[in-house]
């Protein structure tokens, strides 16, 4: 069926599905209007057409082209468009689905298992990320690196690394002064930033330039750290990589990252995270191997969030699909909000059309949502989204009051969105302190930073409490991450043994006393205070833990935390300190404390509460975003169309009401 796209006063019922075929489109009159609508970064689509898709052949029917780039706007269809392909490919051969996040990935899974196309049963059909095909192909070649949590990385191999770098660097022999002046300090945040540098050279295949110039176009200005130590500890890090080996026969059950078990009890060497399984297979490829049969066998591959696939990613999609008969890539660039940020998406979706000359497919219509808010989408995204949906989708904004975010729909019906994890915790302890005590949180706070610093300081204080602290050893951990905690290793040393509060007390009792210092000196001084029980018995839990928090200086940065885990003990803290000035609880009752809290957030039932992360690629009928602030979705933390793109995606998960919250 054809229509007119750029006339937005379409008479006709909407058409089911909208692209757009300038073959056949535009009429000469509306050519103003069509020019509007197809711009995108000044970018033109290459055609543009309409049909109905409950009526017209499949895509790959419809269009002879060996690839197709299909761009359209939140909801509409990509995914849908995507199963509902693959339902009729694997009827005709091995077809590949991949996706950029385990979250997506998720999502296609899903929607295969509507359309009664089983992923696990069914042998023509694989479902993957990107990463975890690839690491899934290195297992197949033989590859049995062990496979470790990013975070123990960061934590337990990176300092030490990079003290090794620098050292070599200021070898009188390797003598260089630029170099010599960049040493980081090994901090937490500073480790975490380096990683992702790390990751960011990596992805934007900057390793591979030959010239400075090629490398500095490759990372742009995405790096943290100074290009030439990124460069060093790249290369470092590498070969640490290929040739670890665990202290113990066998790797402490921390350091491996719980998705990817390793294949055998021991003898294994190497590590890779999975984010670098990618990297280490196209080495692997360029070194000689080569792909499974199986692997290279993939008659349809189907590419869904295109949108965030890194030029690494494309490299080694583009070696998969070379004996491909059809490709497909469906994505959207403003719904880029992963480790690939700041990059530009358009390089990746122009290499996709090079590569496999393929035919570009634009679609502004969104059949998830109403008018309303395919308004909203259109002002930030600067584009002509129009609604396909028969929905209304009305969109509210509500101050500071948790009774009027009820308005458009009762609020355990709606599913909140929250730009990030500390967000979250904000948003949780907000909806416990102000939400009708009925209310439910299908999230559980008890685990969170903050309820891990207050179990911690509660076992110290009550080691003979016979109560059951199931959170004990998560709390240890999270104690010890705290910024005046100075040996890495004391939640090691205490996760080896079997811990009770009474042998946390202990342990502690030690440490404030040891000649080495293990905690910086007001972090010590507090726990000093804390140990000896100074202040009344009956005094407030809430003033017992403020005074705590003064004492340890825990929160000098609390005007400017700099890692996201600040941000969620900060916000965590702050909120738990709300919640027990309603209530009358002293430090003993702490054990109440965690029930009270944990009778309103269960897994089990009610009101969602999720990241932009978590939400990409579901739809809910009724969505809360949380928090709508300037100094939240739109703060300069991230490069500001990250940030952008965020509020947009949470945004656009709804399909009959929006509710923008913003606490007062
Ligand atoms: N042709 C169509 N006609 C009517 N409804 C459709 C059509 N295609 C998809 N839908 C519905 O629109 C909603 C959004 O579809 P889908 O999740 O596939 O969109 P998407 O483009 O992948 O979204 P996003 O990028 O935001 O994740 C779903 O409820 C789906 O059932």
């Amino acid at each position: 069926m054809l229509c007119g796209a750029a006339d937005r006063n379409l008479a006709a019922p909407a058409p089911d599905y909208c692209y757009y075929d300038d073959s056949r489109w535009p009429p000469q009159d509306s050519l103003q209007s069509f020019e509007n609508l197809l711009s995108v970064h000044n970018k033109r689509f290459d055609f543009l057409f309409i049909f109905n898709m409950t009526r017209s052949p499949l895509l790959f029917e419809q269009y002879a082209d060996r690839a197709l780039l299909i761009e359209g706007v939140a909801g509409s269809g990509k995914t849908t468009l995507i199963a509902q392909e693959a339902q009729q490919c694997v009827t005709q051969g091995r077809t590949l689905l991949v996706t950029f996040s385990r979250a997506g990935r998720d999502v296609l899974q899903q929607y295969m298992r509507a359309r009664d196309v089983d992923p696990v049963a069914n042998a023509n059909l694989h479902i993957f990320t990107i990463d975890g095909l690839a690491h899934f192909l290195l297992r197949r070649l033989g590859d049995e690196r062990y496979v470790l949590d990013r975070q123990a990385v960061v934590t337990g191999l990176l300092p030490e690394l990079v003290s090794e770098v620098c050292q070599s660097l200021q070898d009188p022999s390797e003598e260089d002064e630029a170099l010599q002046l960049q040493a980081p300090a090994l901090s937490l945040e500073s480790m975490e930033k380096l990683m992702a540098d790390l990751d960011y050279y990596r992805a934007s295949l900057a390793w591979q330039a030959e010239f400075d110039e090629d490398e500095q176009a490759a990372f742009g200005d995405g790096l943290h750290h100074p290009p030439a130590l990124v460069r060093a500890v790249f290369h470092r890090y590498d070969a640490l990589r290929a040739h670890w080996k665990p202290e113990a026969e066998e790797p402490d059950e921390t350091l491996l990252d719980p998705a990817y078990k390793p294949e055998r009890d021991k003898g294994m060497y190497g590590f890779r995270l999975v984010s670098e399984a990618t990297y280490d297979l196209i080495e692997a490829l360029d070194n000689g191997a080569t792909l499974p049969p199986n692997a290279a066998a993939y008659r349809y591959v189907l590419i869904d969030e295109f949108h965030d696939t890194t030029p690494l990613q494309l490299q080694l999609l583009s070696r998969v699909a070379a004996g491909a008969r059809r490709l497909m890539a469906v994505g959207d660039r403003y719904q880029t909000i992963f480790a690939w940020r700041g990059a530009n998406t358009e390089l990746v979706f122009d290499a996709f059309v090079q590569t496999f000359s393929a035919k570009r497919i634009g679609s502004l219509t969104s059949y998830r949502f109403g008018p309303e808010l395919a308004t909203l989408a259109a002002e930030l995204t600067q584009r002509a989204i129009r609604s396909g949906s028969p929905l209304d989708t009305p969109v509210m904004h509500c101050k500071g009051d948790w009774q009027d975010a009820a308005a458009l729909a009762p609020l355990a019906r709606q599913t909140i969105v929250c730009r990030h994890g500390p967000d979250r915790i904000r948003a949780a302890f907000s909806l416990l302190c102000d939400a009708p005590p009925t209310l439910k949180l299908a999230w559980s706070l008890t685990t969170t930073p903050a309820m891990g610093v207050a179990t911690f300081l509660y076992a110290l204080r009550h080691p003979q409490t016979t109560a059951p602290l199931r959170t004990l050893s998560l709390a240890v951990q999270q104690f010890c991450s705290l910024p005046g905690c100075l040996t890495p290793d004391t939640a090691r040393e205490l996760g080896q043994s079997r811990l009770t509060p009474a042998s946390l007390r202990m342990f502690v009792e030690n440490w404030v006393a040891a000649r080495e210092p293990v905690f910086g000196p007001s972090l010590n001084r507090a726990l000093q205070t804390w140990l000896t029980g100074s202040g009344a018995p009956d005094m407030a839990a809430s003033d017992a833990l403020r005074q705590f928090a003064q004492q340890a200086d825990l929160f000098r940065n609390g005007n400017a935390p700099q890692r996201l885990l600040d941000d969620s003990l900060l916000y965590g803290w702050r909120g738990l300190l709300a919640y027990l000035d309603q209530h009358r609880w002293t430090m003993r009752d702490w054990p109440a404390v965690m029930a009270a809290m944990a009778a309103r957030c269960s897994t089990r039932g009610g009101v969602p509460l999720l990241t932009v992360t978590e939400a990409k690629g579901h739809e809910y009928d009724h969505v809360l975003v949380y928090d709508t602030a300037d100094k939240t979705f739109r703060s300069q933390t991230d490069a500001p169309d990250v940030e952008r793109n965020r509020y947009y995606v949470a945004c656009t998960r709804a399909r009959k009401s929006l509710t923008l919250y913003r606490p007062v």
